[in-house]
């Protein structure tokens, strides 16, 4: 996938393109419609685009603290379009500057210098300063350059919108199995195994403390169980069953919001390993103990607990 950031116009090319437009965090079911219905359009020599905004523009513009952080921060978002086939990415780094583009300007003097054969954007796009101009003036636009315009129906679940707020307030909440119903997969957040308190191991429950992981909006605090991908290292297996705590872990006075995992069944050294953590389901609440003693109880249930669902997931699995 090339990829090329644009802070104002983007460099004139003649590569034949089906472009699609949004801000994509998550790039859940929703998303993956309009990405779908791109592809449709296609003929061989065409190319899938995708115009993205490196920050969110109600972070950017009103400093909303709901908008700073991401489900998908950019190496996820660009993992996952990969994946999607996408053949070239225009990573748009939204300022305050760019947000003055009018969406004339954008269609007549910023879209025109690519040869863009179909822009595919989603029901309720909105762009241009002010976000003010809505499909109906995307498409009129469209028409002076010669271009399509197709606009995808919401997805819906649950009887309500697919969208990336309901999302992070799912994360927020806990809410893991709605949250995948959502993203067509589970909630995952990828970081580096960094050194913790050294507690773990005494207690008989070693955790690899997740770093790096501020641009993910974090999941409610508590234990869930899920599972980790390890990305490098020689460990033969790369998936494994995991206990997750995430939260403040009020007994040992933790300070900051830190997301752990205890593997199940595995031995070894992960310092400085590349892992993605998927959520799969909340189990409880963090808990401050009186001591350790209580805590050390408190994990084997939870490793009990884990380990009867795990089972009974394979079983519910195996036979289908
Ligand atoms: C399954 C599991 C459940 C946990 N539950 C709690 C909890 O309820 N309250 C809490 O303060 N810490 C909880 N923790 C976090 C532990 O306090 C933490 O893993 C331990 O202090 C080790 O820290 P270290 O990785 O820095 O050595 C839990 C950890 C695991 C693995
Ligand atoms: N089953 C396991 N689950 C998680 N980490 C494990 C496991 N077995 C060994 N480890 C290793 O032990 C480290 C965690 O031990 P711990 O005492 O909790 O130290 P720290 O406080 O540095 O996290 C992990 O980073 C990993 O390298």
């Amino acid at each position: 996938m090339e990829i090329i950031e644009v802070t104002s116009t983007p460099p004139i090319d003649s590569d034949s393109l089906v472009l699609v437009i949004g801000k994509f965090d998550g790039l859940h079911k929703g998303h993956q419609v309009i990405l779908e219905t791109a592809r449709e359009f296609m003929a061989e020599k065409d190319k899938l685009a995708v115009l993205s905004f490196s920050e969110h523009p109600q972070w950017v513009l009103r400093q909303d603290p709901n908008f700073e952080k991401k489900l998908t921060p950019e190496d996820d978002k660009l993992r996952i379009l990969k994946e999607f086939g996408v053949d070239r990415y225009y990573l748009v780094k939204f300022t305050k500057e760019y947000a003055k583009i009018s969406a004339k300007e954008f269609i007549l003097d910023h879209i025109s210098k690519l040869n863009v054969k179909r822009i595919v954007v989603g029901e309720g796009f909105h762009f241009g300063k002010g976000s003010e101009s809505s499909t109906e003036e995307l498409k009129s636009l469209c028409a002076q350059i010669d271009v399509s315009v197709t606009v995808v129906p919401l997805i819906m679940e649950n009887g309500s919108e697919v969208s990336s707020s309901t999302i992070r307030s799912l994360v927020a909440d806990g809410e893991m199995e709605a949250i995948q119903a959502r993203l067509g997969r589970p909630y995952t957040v990828t970081g580096t195994v960094i050194h913790g308190k050294k507690l773990g191991r005494e207690l008989g429950f070693p955790t690899i403390n997740l770093g790096g992981t501020d641009s993910y909006v974090f999941p409610k605090p508590g234990v869930y169980m899920g599972t980790v991908e390890i990305h490098d290292g020689n460990f033969g297996q790369t998936n494994w069953n995991v206990l997750i705590s995430a939260g403040y872990r009020p007994t040992v006075n933790g300070t900051g919001y830190l997301i752990e995992a205890y593997l199940l069944d595995f031995s070894g050294d992960l310092y400085g390993a590349t892992v993605t953590v998927s959520f799969l389901k909340y189990l409880r609440g963090e808990i401050k103990f009186s001591g350790l003693e209580p805590l050390i109880a408190q994990m084997t249930n939870d490793k009990i607990e884990a380990q009867r669902l795990f089972q009974e997931m394979s079983l519910l699995h195996n036979s289908r």
